[in-house]
């Protein structure tokens, strides 16, 4: 696999080929990650749960994240290296500015992931204007998780997965080069996918996205608290970590994962 490009994922959105997204904090989960042939390596603020112990992703820093991207920077060889921004870290054009700044001249990284829709479109648009490649996400957005009492399926009625359709478009539009959907259900991330030319990255959001991400930690069965439905330990049947990522792609890669045991109606 040659170095993974914005360009190369439009491509495979466009030729139907899924794209292997997952999370990863250090140098030598990434290198391992890289041997499997994942596409795009996110390092989430999901590290705030998995790796600090923290009860949500709220207390992550931008401290930590740099760092974090620097570990997952040392491991990559040609996958695209998304950083989350933290929560609060963008909350102005200009801060936001700040925030990219660091996670990609510090960092290393090629994108950041920021949460939200309408709110953040001015920030979208600077961020892209200053040549930052920005990834957006909706649905449920656990940095709002204690505005949206819980961490709950997004979009199940008609207004909100009108709402969820229109910030998807107004995104792309303000720039966005790619689109997180995190706990939609699969009929409305279905429409999105189809209606967006940028690739679509399902956590939770069915079958019919471009792309699929997890929290790797989930994925190897290896995070204490109980998991959320869309996740699918592939540990079992894999005689190695290398084994159980590449079982992992390779359901990505076919369309067998996520199946309706893992998404919602
Ligand atoms: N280890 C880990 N995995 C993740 O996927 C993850 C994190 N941490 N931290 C940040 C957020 C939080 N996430 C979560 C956490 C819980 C649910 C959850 O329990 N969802 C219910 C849905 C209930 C409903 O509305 O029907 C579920 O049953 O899966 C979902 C996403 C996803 N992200
Ligand atoms: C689960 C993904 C989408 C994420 O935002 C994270 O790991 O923080
Ligand atoms: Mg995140």
């Amino acid at each position: 696999m040659s170095h993974v490009t914005t360009a190369t994922l439009i491509q495979m959105k466009q030729q139907h080929e899924k794209i292997a997204v997952l999370t990863s904090y250090d140098a030598s989960f990434t290198s391992l990650v890289e041997d499997a042939g994942v596409e795009v390596i996110l390092v989430g603020d999901s590290l705030g749960m998995v790796v600090q112990g923290q009860e949500s992703t709220l207390p992550v820093d931008v401290d930590d994240i740099v760092y974090h991207t620097q570990c997952v920077a040392r491991g990559r060889r040609n996958a695209l290296l998304i950083a989350d921004m933290p929560f609060m870290s963008y909350s102005s054009a200009e801060q936001a500015l700040g925030t990219a700044g660091r996670l990609m001249k510090d960092g290393g990284a090629h994108m950041v992931k920021l949460e939200g829709g309408a709110t953040q479109l001015e920030t979208v648009g600077q961020l892209t204007a200053n040549g930052i490649p920005v990834c957006a996400h909706l649905g449920l957005l656990p940095q709002s998780v204690h505005k949206l009492g819980g961490y709950r399926v997004q979009g199940r009625d008609d207004e909100s997965a009108r709402i969820m359709k229109e910030d998807a478009l107004s995104l792309e539009a303000a720039g966005a080069q790619m689109l997180v959907l995190e706990c939609v259900p699969s009929g409305l991330a279905r429409e999105i996918s189809e209606s967006l030319e940028i690739p679509v990255i399902g956590i939770g959001a069915g079958p019919d996205c471009d792309g699929q991400v997890l929290v790797l930690y989930d994925m190897l069965g290896i995070t204490p608290r109980q998991p959320p439905r869309f996740v699918k330990n592939f540990m079992p049947g894999a005689n190695s970590i290398a084994e159980a990522l590449e079982h992992y792609v390779k359901a990505v890669k076919e369309g067998s994962f996520p199946d309706a045991e893992h998404s919602f109606k």
